[in-house]
């Protein structure tokens, strides 16, 4: 037990050349938290000046490697690092069955351990729902700064359900909401461009949500069949495709943070809720 106030404060030490931290969560699986961390690592990293690391801690279902065509490796482009479990099997296909205590002193392996240099975005993939990673990484990452989370989510009641789960969850371990993106979002026809809901928002999607808690929308990102496409190419969307509708969903989201060098980082300056 007293190991953990002290690797707080290593991982504390560590993270002094980490300036930003953002986690990525999702009330739900599927909703698409992996593929958004990929492409909000992949649109911070268009500026080569900006060093950016995305860390998986998906325990049992990593695919952060594989939607970064890394599988095996653990570094894309100079500027851009990646860690995951994924890297540590022997084969994609090994489950990893791990029980909380395990997964907890993984994560603080590839906070305290992992050699992290300067990092100007540190972005945590996570896995659905709120469970020991969670615990374990807003624990860790206690005396460091979380700048706060992005929560992913489908514009489904289903989905959004779970979403207040999250932010629940986050107002009561303090983590600042930095905002949610609904992702899934419409389908642009890439024929005609007529916009269809094929998951129409029952009650109002995430707008009425984010309304309702007082929560900042990123975005909307609309749904594309070939996001998948180039995720199993492990590419980016926005490379593959820069003109649709998706990539500039992505791109205004990512550019929608605050760049200023000397200010403290939020989403949108001034809204960040707890
Ligand atoms: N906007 C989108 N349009 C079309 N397909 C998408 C979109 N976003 C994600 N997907 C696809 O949806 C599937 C699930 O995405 P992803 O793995 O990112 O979800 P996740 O929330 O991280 O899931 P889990 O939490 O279960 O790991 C993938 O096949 C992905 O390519």
């Amino acid at each position: 037990m007293e190991e953990v106030p002290h690797a707080i404060e290593e991982i504390k030490e560590k993270m002094k050349t980490v300036k930003h931290k953002i986690l990525v969560l999702s009330g739900k699986g599927g909703v698409g938290k992996s593929t958004f961390s990929a492409h909000l690592a992949h649109g911070l990293a268009e500026d080569e000046n900006t060093q950016v690391a995305l860390l998986d801690i998906d325990i049992c279902g990593p695919s952060i490697p594989k939607i970064m065509g890394l599988e095996g490796e653990q570094f894309l482009e100079d500027n851009l690092g990646v860690m995951s479990v994924g890297f540590l099997l022997s084969s994609p296909d090994d489950a990893v069955i791990w029980r909380g205590p395990k997964k907890n002193g993984m994560i603080k392996q590839f906070l305290r351990d992992v050699d992290w240099g300067e990092v100007d975005y540190l972005i945590v993939d996570t896995p659905p729902g709120t469970s020991d990673e969670h615990l374990s990484v807003v624990q860790y990452l206690a005396a460091a700064r979380i700048d706060g989370a992005v929560i992913i989510t489908t514009p489904q009641e289903v989905s959004l359900q779970d979403v207040r789960k999250e932010i629940s969850f986050c107002r009561k371990v303090r983590l600042p909401v930095l905002g949610v993106v609904e992702n899934m979002s419409g389908f642009v026809c890439p024929n005609c461009k007529k916009e269809s809901q094929i998951f129409p928002p029952t009650t109002g999607g995430a707008e009425v949500m984010c309304q309702d808690l007082q929560i900042p929308l990123l975005g909307r990102v609309p749904l594309d069949p070939h996001i998948g496409k180039s995720c199993d190419k492990g590419q980016s969307f926005m490379i593959d495709a820069p003109d649709s509708p998706a990539t500039l969903a992505y791109r205004s989201i990512i550019q929608s943070k605050c760049v200023c060098e000397s200010c403290e980082f939020t989403w949108r300056r001034g809204q960040k809720v707890i």
